[in-house]
């Protein structure tokens, strides 16, 4: 019996996401400290003591590592890969696809071993991404969007000026004058989008599919006119915010996966909406001062296409498309 399964006591199999009335319903994140740049603090911006565990398949372990590199904290921040595979026993260290064999820190094979240690007594999902503190070896927080927000700034002491994001001509990630707008983006992108394509993927009846995969197209053409409206090159301007980064890592595996493996089919995104087709490829394929090229270097078509299937338990991985992203020219 997989020991997830038996924690939370919701099925027979590792691989059934939906609750008995056929919803995915996501459960909140347990360890929620946060790294500051305050030297007294509990968890204080330090080089060389965090970890990030991630795996290339999953968005929101993505949005981390995007903003890991935005921030260049690859040197200051170490990041353990695992492999994208879901397993009965949750995501472990195999050494596939490239990835690790072990955990480098303990030797673990299984990222449940980890959240056992930070806690015996967890209960929760054992999710990635997780970030590490090694020297009082614990969990510091595993909710990407607390993650991302600590990267922006609380290590800017530790980088060269023109990192921080005091000096970022447009207030950085989370500029101040946009907190409000930003923020209520990232509600309904998180429901309706981010989560929205897992609620109607994992949805084992019909009715909770159509209640999901409705409001995600109505969402899409929301997103798209949103662009259309502002005319600007990024979400919120000329400059990158967390909100670009939040719905480039559910866009991205759009068209690739999600339309495929999770039923999100109504549309596509490079046929179906050319503005937010045109902002996925120049985040993806521009390596300039704003993407830094990371948008691409952190993306792993392979790793949607082969992990989402095997999440919904089918081993056949879609063939196509032929054509992950299309170049710029076109
Ligand atoms: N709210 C969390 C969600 C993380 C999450 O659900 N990660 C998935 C992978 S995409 C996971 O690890 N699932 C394993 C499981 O639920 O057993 C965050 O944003 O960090």
């Amino acid at each position: 019996m997989p020991q997830q399964v038996e924690q939370d006591g919701k099925g027979d199999s590792i691989y059934k996401m939906a609750d008995k009335d056929g919803e995915f319903r996501r459960k909140p994140s347990s360890f929620r400290s946060f790294i500051s740049a305050d030297p007294d603090s509990e968890f204080p911006a330090e080089r060389n003591r965090y970890v990030l565990y991630i795996n290339y398949g999953c968005p929101w372990a993505h949005r981390a590592n995007i903003i890991r590199s935005l921030k260049g904290l690859d040197d200051i921040i170490q990041l353990v890969v695992m492999d994208f595979t879901l397993t009965p026993e949750g995501w472990v260290f195999n050494g596939n696809n490239g990835t690790m064999e072990r955990d480098p820190l303990y030797g673990f094979t299984k990222l449940s071993e980890l959240y056992l240690k930070a806690d015996p007594t967890y209960k929760g999902r054992y999710t990635v991404p997780v970030l590490w503190d090694k020297k009082s070896e614990t969990i510091v927080n595993n909710e990407s969007s607390e993650i991302i927000r600590m990267f922006y700034s609380a290590f800017d002491n530790l980088l060269p000026i023109t990192l921080r994001e005091s000096s970022k001509p447009g207030g950085g990630y989370l500029p101040e004058d946009q907190r409000k707008e930003i923020e209520e983006m990232n509600e309904w992108v998180y429901e309706k989008v981010n989560n929205g394509v897992y609620k109607a993927g994992f949805a084992t009846t019909q009715e909770a599919y159509l209640s999901h995969v409705i409001p995600l197209f109505q969402s899409l053409d929301r997103l798209e006119k949103h662009l259309e409206d502002r005319g600007t090159k990024y979400l919120f301007g000329e400059h990158i915010t967390e909100a670009d980064v939040r719905l480039y890592t559910t866009l991205i595996r759009f068209d690739v996966a999600y339309y495929t493996i999770f039923k999100c089919n109504y549309k596509m995104v490079r046929y179906d909406y050319p503005r937010l087709h045109r902002w996925l490829q120049n985040l993806y394929w521009e390596d300039n001062e704003e993407t830094k090229g990371v948008f691409k270097r952190t993306t792993y078509f392979d790793a949607y296409k082969e992990g989402y299937s095997k999440a919904v338990k089918g081993a056949v991985v879609p063939y196509g498309p032929s054509v992950n992203i299309a170049p710029l020219s076109q």
